[in-house]
């Protein structure tokens, strides 16, 4: 069942103004992006029933949760909804577990028990240290296992892994999702980093000076955020794992009828067997990591050569954006002026679409 966050609201605090009508159907995680000082968190603010100055209207699920018109504001502690930071505020006097049996105690109707949260977020070796003696990425999983803890309807994250390593974000993602799809536990996340709501968001709405910009499916907003400086620009994929090939150390990508093959050479055999057990795999591509042939490259370096057909080309000065269709799936390369010239491309034009195996990336393996 899908859920329904319904936003119709203004907030202002001195020059800056928030002002949101969104209306959002999802059954995952929604991604909130922005640059710094955009307004995400004060966003996340406005929902969580924290910012005193929200004027209008916001319900989740049918459940009223502000109606400024009508006098209605549940406060933020009967709104059911958890609230997760970049700095992950636990007590530091106390022990993991004992951080944890303080939000239960705080949650009476708890269906979840604290050995089944201890288990999805995998602290169970941590219990009995102090919060102190975590690294970041730990004390993030105790963040997330506490608000998990309370049961919320709705869990808003603000930036949890921004002062994370790249192995704890990776840790972190992985969690963030299990516990999404495990839990049925709808999320918005908030970051500025294009990469993690890449791998984590179903829907993605982006928010500039404190308006929405854009909405809609992930893989479709960032090809759009394209055209913007706003990311750096990408193809986005969500792709099946076909084979593992370890003799060269790498895996085997469906995407429609075409494969494309991307380095795994540095994975575990843990990792590995993780990779296959995927439905499927979020990945992108940088446009400046896809060059383009106009005859078969029968005999190069580059293993993913895909035949497609320019649909679109941008320039910016000396910058071209060729957009590519190759069956169902858009690709974007960006090339210079002199390589467009030289090769007279042109809209409709078949062409080769090449990639090097190490430019397909991913947080999550
Ligand atoms: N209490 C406040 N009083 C006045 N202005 C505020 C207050 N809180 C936030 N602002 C302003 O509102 C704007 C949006 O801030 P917000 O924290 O929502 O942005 P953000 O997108 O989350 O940024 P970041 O990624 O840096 O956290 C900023 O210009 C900020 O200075």
């Amino acid at each position: 069942m899908k859920n329904r966050l319904t936003l119709n609201l203004e907030s202002t605090k001195g020059p800056f103004s928030l002002v949101i009508q969104q209306c959002l159907s999802f059954s995952g995680i929604v991604g909130v992006f922005g640059h710094s000082g955009s307004g995400k968190t004060s966003l996340l603010r406005a929902i969580a029933g924290l910012d005193k100055h929200v004027k209008g209207k916001i319900s989740f699920n049918d459940r009223m949760l502000l109606d400024t018109k009508n006098k209605q504001n549940i406060n933020a502690e009967n709104r059911h909804i958890s609230m997760v930071f970049q700095e992950p505020r636990l007590f530091p006097h106390l022990t993991v577990s004992e951080n944890l049996e303080f939000a239960i105690k705080r949650c009476q109707h708890s269906k979840l028990t604290k050995q089944e949260i201890i288990e999805l977020t995998n602290l169970s070796t941590l219990l009995n240290k102090k919060v102190t003696e975590l690294s970041g990425g730990e004390q993030q999983k105790v963040a997330l296992a506490r608000a998990v803890l309370s049961e919320p309807a709705l869990l808003l994250l603000d930036e949890p892994l921004s002062a994370l390593d790249r192995q704890s974000k990776k840790e972190l993602l992985i969690l963030l999702k299990t516990v999404n799809k495990k839990l049925n536990l709808p999320m918005v996340y908030v970051s500025h980093s294009s990469e993690e709501l890449q791998q984590l968001a179903e829907q993605l709405i982006v928010i500039e000076r404190g308006k929405i910009i854009n909405s809609g499916e992930v893989h479709q907003v960032l090809h759009q955020l394209n055209s913007t400086q706003l990311i750096k620009q990408q193809t986005s994929l969500s792709v099946k794992v076909a084979e593992i090939n370890n003799q060269y150390g790498l895996v085997k990508l469906a995407c429609d009828d075409q494969f494309i093959f991307m380095m795994i050479d540095h994975l575990t055999e843990k990792d590995k067997l993780a990779l296959t057990q995927l439905n499927s795999l979020r990945c992108y591509i940088f446009a400046s990591d896809i060059s383009i042939a106009t005859i078969e490259p029968t005999s190069s370096s580059i293993v993913n050569q895909l035949y497609g057909k320019i649909t679109k080309i941008s320039q910016v000065e000396s910058q071209v954006l060729l957009t590519l269709t190759c069956q169902q799936q858009t690709f974007f390369a960006s090339i210079s002026s002199y390589s467009l010239d030289k090769l007279s491309l042109s809209i409709n034009q078949a062409v080769y679409i090449q990639f090097k195996a190490s430019a397909v990336r991913t947080l999550t393996i």
